[in-house]
């Protein structure tokens, strides 16, 4: 049976203008409520499709790679990471990346910013100022996904900003910006590299991607989760199952590990690995490469004793691009495509329906 709980939850405060935005009952909120001794009812978690995987059975080993041997001057070292990318980006879409030269200190500056914006008050995140003004389709602070539509609630808060081709902000906390500027351009950077070498890993000349997607305007968000101590960890989610939209998603922590991904129709729970990055391949990937490298699914799962955040740093094509199954792609390695040519803006917002729902974008655009 559910549980249910002594905190009454109101998601919106009626008597606020209707110019302005509504606070939200954030899961912070909740969480620190003295009164909450167990999960509230509606947010309590029962659709999952995979039983978690065996943590010893070494299938389930999330893969690694060394980022400085894409870089490194000899070539037998970079075609064998070149190889081993091949391997990992068919199999399971996601990966560890080590040594990838982004320094410690910039993550460790950018999990302490958003820490500190968790902790404004309600009001203040509720009425975030931008750098743009109220310019709110480029910056969304909240909770579920909808909180008038869902039956269930996600043990998180979120706040998400477009921080490429233009950069949108945050005025508080006070050095903010800085921080997220210098972390969009370092995290632009490891991305691009990894595309170059996923392009490479194809067959296709390194600079394909890059082109074929217009990323010199691609569009980058930052996703940054918070996901509070919850009473009842094994009933709640953090973040519900999904694949991510965009092309690729570079993922930073605060060394809490949450994150759950599919393989071979499990869940592996993936360790958080201190200065590490961990990369999701997302829906463009899939969609360009006609179904070859996988956009992976996964979610995030809570825990009782310490808070989390993750920042997903996610790079997505020019929102005027026509994405297609790679053309070249498919004259190599035959067959038809699979995928109908989709605008990345049309496919967002598909994507932003069907997640409500709990239903696949991707299974909307297979001919
Ligand atoms: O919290 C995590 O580890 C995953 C976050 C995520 O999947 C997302 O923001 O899309
Ligand atoms: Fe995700």
């Amino acid at each position: 049976m559910a549980p249910t709980s002594s905190v009454l939850v109101q998601p919106v405060v009626s008597d606020r203008a209707a110019t302005q935005p509504p606070i939200i009952t954030s899961a912070k909120t909740l969480a620190e409520s003295a009164t909450l001794t167990s999960l509230p009812s509606d947010y309590s978690f029962t659709e999952d499709p995979y039983q978690p995987a065996d943590p010893n059975d070494p299938q389930y080993t999330v893969p690694t790679i060394d980022f400085s041997l894409l870089t490194s001057s000899s070539p037998g070292h970079r075609s064998k990471i070149i190889q081993d990318l091949r391997k990992v980006c068919q199999e399971w879409g996601c990966f560890t990346v080590i040594n990838h030269g982004v320094p410690e200190s910039l993550m460790q500056a950018m999990v302490d910013a958003y820490f500190k914006f968790f902790n404004l008050t309600e009001e203040e995140k509720s009425n975030i100022e931008t750098n743009h003004g109220a310019d709110r389709a480029q910056m969304k602070y909240g909770t579920s996904y909808n909180v008038g539509s869902e039956k269930v609630r996600l043990w998180r808060d979120f706040i998400k900003m477009r921080v490429h081709p233009d950069f949108h902000t945050l005025n508080k906390p006070e050095g903010f910006s800085e921080v997220a500027m210098e972390y969009s351009k370092k995290t632009r950077e490891v991305a691009a590299e990894l595309i170059k070498a996923i392009s490479e890993s194809l067959g296709l000349d390194e600079n394909y991607i890059h082109k074929a997607l217009n990323l010199d305007r691609g569009v980058q968000f930052l996703l940054t989760n918070y996901y509070p101590p919850c009473p009842q960890p094994e009933l709640a989610m953090g973040l519900s199952h999904h694949t991510d939209q965009c092309l690729i998603t570079i993922l930073a922590d605060n060394d809490v590990s949450g994150l759950q991904v599919e393989h071979n129709g499990k869940w592996v729970s993936v360790t958080s690995v201190p200065k590490a990055f961990f990369v999701i391949l997302a829906d463009q990937m899939q969609i360009l490469t006609n179904g070859k490298y996988k956009s992976v699914m996964h979610q995030a799962r809570v825990n009782k004793e310490e808070e989390r955040i993750s920042i997903a740093s996610l790079h997505g094509p020019s929102f005027d691009t026509l994405v297609s199954p790679s053309p070249e792609l498919i004259e190599r390695e035959g067959g038809a495509p699979i995928y109908r040519a989709i605008n990345y803006r049309e496919y967002v917002d598909l994507q932003q329906r069907c997640r409500m729902n709990l239903k696949a974008a991707l299974d909307e655009i297979r001919i």
